[in-house]
C-alpha cells in the first residue's frame, strides 16, 4: 500500500511537474507564435482589428479632404454636359448673356437670344451625314496638314494647313477629288439643320442667322506645336477670337475615348481669372454643340493625348455684311 501510495504520489508529482513545465514554456514563448513581451498586456484580436480599421478610415478621410481641397483650389469643380456614351435628344444650360455681347447683338433684330447658353444634340445629324463629312475632312486635310497638332480645311476660302503655313486647296489639282455635288448637298443640309436648331433653342429668327468666316474642318492630334496655329488648347471667347461670330456650333466627327483621348470641350464658369466650375463635353460622332459666342461661354479644348479628333466648326453671325457663301464644286 505504502509502495502504491509512494508510486501514486510520484505519479502525481510527475503530472504537476509536467503541468508546470507546460505553463512555464507557454509563458516563455508567449501564446503560440506571439512574443513574450506582447503577452504581458496582450489585446484581443478584435480590439486590434478595430483600432487598425479606425486608423485606416481616418487616413482615407484625411486623404479625401486633401485631394478635394487640392482639386477645388486648382481647377474648381467639374460637371459633365455630355458624356461620349450618352445619346442625347437635346441637353443644355441657359444663363444670362455677357453684357458686351448683348449690347452688340441687340442691334440685329430677330437675333437676340431669349437666354444665352450652351446646348448639345446627338439627333440632328445622321451617322451617314457624319461619315460623308468625315471623308471630306480626311481626304482634304491629307492633301496638306500642319507639321504640328492642329490642321484646318476651310472649304469656303480654300485655306488648308500646309507644313507651317496655309495654302489654297483649290490651287491643287487633287482638290477636285475631295468632294462632289452629292457631298456638298450633305454639307448644306447639315448646316441648315444646325441653323434651324440654333434658331429654335435660342428663340431667334432662322433668317437672321448667316454662315460666317471661318467655318472649317479641324483635325487635332498630339503632335508638338510648330506655330501658334497649332496651339488649339488656349482658353478663349469666340467673339474675341473670331470677331464676326454670334452663335458657334461644332459637329464632332470622331469619338472621345475611342478614336482619341483628351480633346474634350471645356467651358469655364465663374471669374475668368479663377474659374470655379468646368463643364465638360465629350465629342461623339454626329454630336453637335451650339452656344452663344460671347464671354458667357469662355472655353478651351483639352490637348489630344492620343489618336485623331475631327470636327467642323460651323459659325453664324447676325451681321449680314459678314455672311459667307456656301462652297461650290471645283470646276474640272
Ligand atoms: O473643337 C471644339 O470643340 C471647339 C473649338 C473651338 O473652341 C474653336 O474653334 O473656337
Ligand atoms: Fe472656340
Amino acid at each position: 500500500m505504502a509502495v502504491s501510495n509512494k508510486k501514486n504520489s510520484s505519479k502525481h508529482q510527475d503530472k504537476e511537474k509536467e503541468k508546470l513545465e507546460k505553463l512555464f514554456s507557454e509563458n516563455a514563448n508567449g501564446v503560440r507564435g506571439q512574443s513574450p513581451e506582447g503577452n504581458k498586456f496582450k489585446k484581443p484580436e478584435s480590439i486590434k482589428n478595430i483600432s487598425r480599421h479606425r486608423i485606416w478610415s481616418r487616413f482615407v478621410v484625411i486623404l479625401g479632404v486633401i485631394v478635394y481641397i487640392w482639386y477645388t483650389a486648382k481647377d474648381g469643380k467639374e460637371t459633365s454636359l455630355a458624356k461620349q456614351k450618352e445619346v442625347l435628344q437635346q441637353r443644355g444650360q441657359s444663363f444670362p448673356c455677357d453684357n458686351e455681347y448683348l449690347e452688340e447683338i441687340e442691334s440685329f433684330s430677330g437675333c437676340v437670344p431669349a437666354k444665352c447658353g450652351r446646348h448639345v444634340s446627338d439627333k440632328l445629324v445622321t451617322a451617314n451625314e457624319a461619315d460623308v463629312l468625315l471623308k471630306i475632312a480626311q481626304r482634304g486635310i491629307s492633301l496638306g496638314g500642319s507639321d504640328g497638332g492642329a490642321s484646318i480645311l476651310d472649304l469656303h476660302s480654300g485655306a488648308l494647313s500646309y507644313g507651317q503655313k496655309f495654302i489654297n486647296i483649290y490651287s491643287l489639282e487633287e482638290s477636285k477629288k475631295i468632294f462632289n455635288a452629292a457631298d456638298l448637298t450633305v454639307y448644306k443640309v447639315v448646316k441648315s439643320k444646325i441653323q434651324h436648331a440654333i434658331a429654335e433653342i435660342f428663340q431667334i429668327d432662322f433668317d437672321s442667322l448667316h454662315l460666317t468666316h471661318p467655318t472649317f474642318f479641324s483635325r487635332l492630334t498630339n503632335l508638338e506645336p510648330k506655330t501658334e496655329h497649332d496651339e488649339y488648347w488656349h482658353v478663349h471667347v469666340d467673339k474675341v477670337t473670331y470677331e464676326s461670330f454670334h452663335y458657334t456650333s461644332l459637329l464632332y466627327l470622331t469619338d472621345y475615348g475611342i478614336d482619341f483621348d483628351g480633346g474634350r470641350l471645356i467651358f469655364l464658369d465663374g471669374p475668368i481669372e479663377k474659374p470655379t466650375n468646368n463643364v465638360t463635353l465629350e465629342p461623339r460622332k454626329g454630336r453637335v454643340s451650339m452656344f452663344t459666342s460671347g464671354a458667357e461661354n469662355v472655353h478651351r479644348v483639352e490637348k489630344v493625348t492620343k489618336g485623331t479628333r475631327y470636327a467642323i466648326t460651323v459659325s453664324f453671325t447676325c451681321d449680314v455684311s459678314k455672311a459667307i457663301k456656301d462652297p461650290s464644286v471645283p470646276k474640272s
